[in-house]
């Protein structure tokens, strides 16, 4: 798919380039015309009446525009291409691990090995992501077969709504959507705990073959977008070349008449009547004959502005077919960012944000701050009211964060019942304002399950970046931090 997306972007860049010299063509002609027509207007409405207006080219009024707009959706695509480059290393690094960890497990069984192979030669592409968890998962569900029953229950629920949410996330058609859907209503009646790999094992398979279909449509539609820019290369390749001629030609013929000109003047001067008239007969038969080419050049000048003006359009049908692909990616991009849950970013997004973040403070060294947050006792609160309560609370909790922070900062879903916060240019002073303010919004979140007011809390450990510091270890911090605030009765902040 990203090789593809490359071509097309190649082929933009193609147009692009295009566009651009034939933007400075057309300046061009027109300040040249404008002076020719200067120096030989008096001669023209003499010779041939009024100067016949050439037609505004619709090239030289709107390529600016169109230029500004391909240059813009270029630059988009380069840096979504990018993005899509970077999650797909590390979805890619992480279905290697998983892979080969349910490779070297005795338990895995002979069909998971099947697929594992077949996952191997597979690029997996935008659903990488989906297929590492989803490996995941199947490889904790074989753990729970081998648990005792009691342990395990809660961690079956866990994981059927953790599989729910995976199959929210794939949005395939056809038969393979309908089959993913069967899976899902299966998963909410799930008592079984030794079916749940085979359902695993059945959601791997189908993720795997609509990932096939959905690179086949893919593939088509970035072939046939390859082979209408292609073929407008190859257009504005020939119009560049005509109108280059029919300009060359249009100044030759202007030269030839000027000169024409010149000479009648000169003989009018210097020569008796009767050799005059001779003169004068023979040159304005040439330029009779120099016009009648002329005017052949304007026709011909006339058919190469109606054929621009068609591929003007064709332009603006692969703009908007360029732009309708331009946001499914985006879609798709976005939704690799995005906690189906919580509807905020994920774990994949906060990495990202924290290599940006991290680089601009070793830059600039404007206080950053990177703070853990984990809700408190929050087994209870599936145990007794129930995991949709609890994912209920979970969405609402992760409403609160984003509400309660400044447009600058970031949040994402770190997993589980855990938010990763990042602070840009916070005062260091005053860091625990903003934090404490968050945890007791939290706390105050009217919760009502069964009828019940509940009081959810939230454990805070924070700590700014230092001298010296990676990701890692300002990441370590916050954790410990965290675990210090746990460890101190929770529904408190910690600094480290
Ligand atoms: N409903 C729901 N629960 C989840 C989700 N992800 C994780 N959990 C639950 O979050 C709970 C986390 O439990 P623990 O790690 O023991 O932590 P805790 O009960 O919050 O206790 P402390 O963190 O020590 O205060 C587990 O019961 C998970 O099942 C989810 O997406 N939805």
């Amino acid at each position: 798919m990203l090789k593809e997306l490359t071509s097309v972007i190649d082929k933009l860049g193609d147009v692009l380039a295009d566009l651009q010299r034939q933007e400075n063509l057309a300046t061009l002609h027109h300040a040249q015309q404008a002076s020719h027509e200067q120096n030989n207007g008096i001669w023209q409405k003499l010779f041939v009446g009024q100067p016949r207006s050439t037609p505004p080219s619709p090239s030289a009024s709107d390529l600016t525009r169109l230029l500004a707009d391909f240059e813009h959706l270029l630059g988009r695509l380069r840096h979504q291409q990018g993005q899509l480059h970077r999650l797909q290393q590390f979805n890619g690094q992480k279905l290697q691990q998983v892979a080969q960890a349910l490779q070297q497990s005795p338990f895995t069984p002979a069909r998971a090995r099947a697929l594992l192979a077949e996952l191997a030669r597979l690029d997996g592409g935008a659903h990488q992501g989906l297929l590492w968890q989803l490996l995941d998962c199947y490889q904790e569900s074989l753990r729970l077969c081998l648990e005792q029953e009691q342990r395990s229950r809660a961690h079956q629920h866990e994981l059927c709504s953790r599989l729910q949410q995976l199959i929210d996330e794939l949005h395939f058609s056809g038969d393979v959507g309908a089959e993913l859907a069967k899976i899902q209503s299966q998963l909410l009646q799930q008592r079984d705990g030794l079916a749940l790999p085979p359902l695993c094992l059945r959601l791997i398979e189908l993720t795997i073959e609509g990932c096939r279909q959905e690179r086949q449509n893919s593939t088509l539609f970035l072939a046939r977008l390859n082979t209408n820019l292609g073929e407008m290369h190859h257009n504005f390749a020939i119009s560049l070349s005509e109108g280059q001629a029919l300009f060359d030609a249009r100044t030759h013929h202007g030269h030839h008449i000027a000169g024409e000109l010149r000479a009648i003047g000169e003989h009018l001067v210097s020569q008796d009547n009767e050799q005059l008239k001779e003169e004068i007969e023979l040159r304005l038969r040439s330029i009779t004959h120099v016009l009648v080419q002329h005017e052949r050049l304007q026709e011909r000048e006339q058919s190469l502005l109606n054929r621009m003006n068609a591929m003007e359009l064709q332009i603006q049908e692969l703009k908007q077919e360029t732009e309708d692909f331009k946001q499914r990616l985006s879609v798709q991009s976005e939704k690799l960012f995005i906690d189906s849950l919580t509807q905020i970013y994920n774990r994949a997004a906060m990495e990202e944000r924290l290599e940006v973040e991290y680089r601009r403070w070793l830059r600039y060294q404007e206080p950053l701050c990177i703070a853990l947050l984990d809700i408190d006792y929050f087994k209870d609160i599936n145990d007794r009211y129930g995991h949709l309560a609890g994912d209920k609370a979970l969405r609402l909790i992760a409403r609160t964060i984003q509400k309660s922070l400044r447009d600058s900062d970031f949040v994402a879903r770190f997993g589980g019942e855990e938010f990763v916060l990042l602070l840009p240019n916070v005062n260091p002073d005053k860091l625990n304002t903003p934090l404490e303010k968050l945890r007791e919004q939290i706390r105050n979140i009217p919760f009502r399950f069964k009828d019940e007011r509940v009081t959810i809390t939230a454990s805070i450990g924070a700590t700014l970046f230092r001298t010296g510091d990676s990701t890692t270890s300002a990441l370590e911090r916050a954790d410990q931090a965290l675990y210090r605030a746990k460890h101190a009765g929770r529904d408190q902040t910690v600094m480290a």
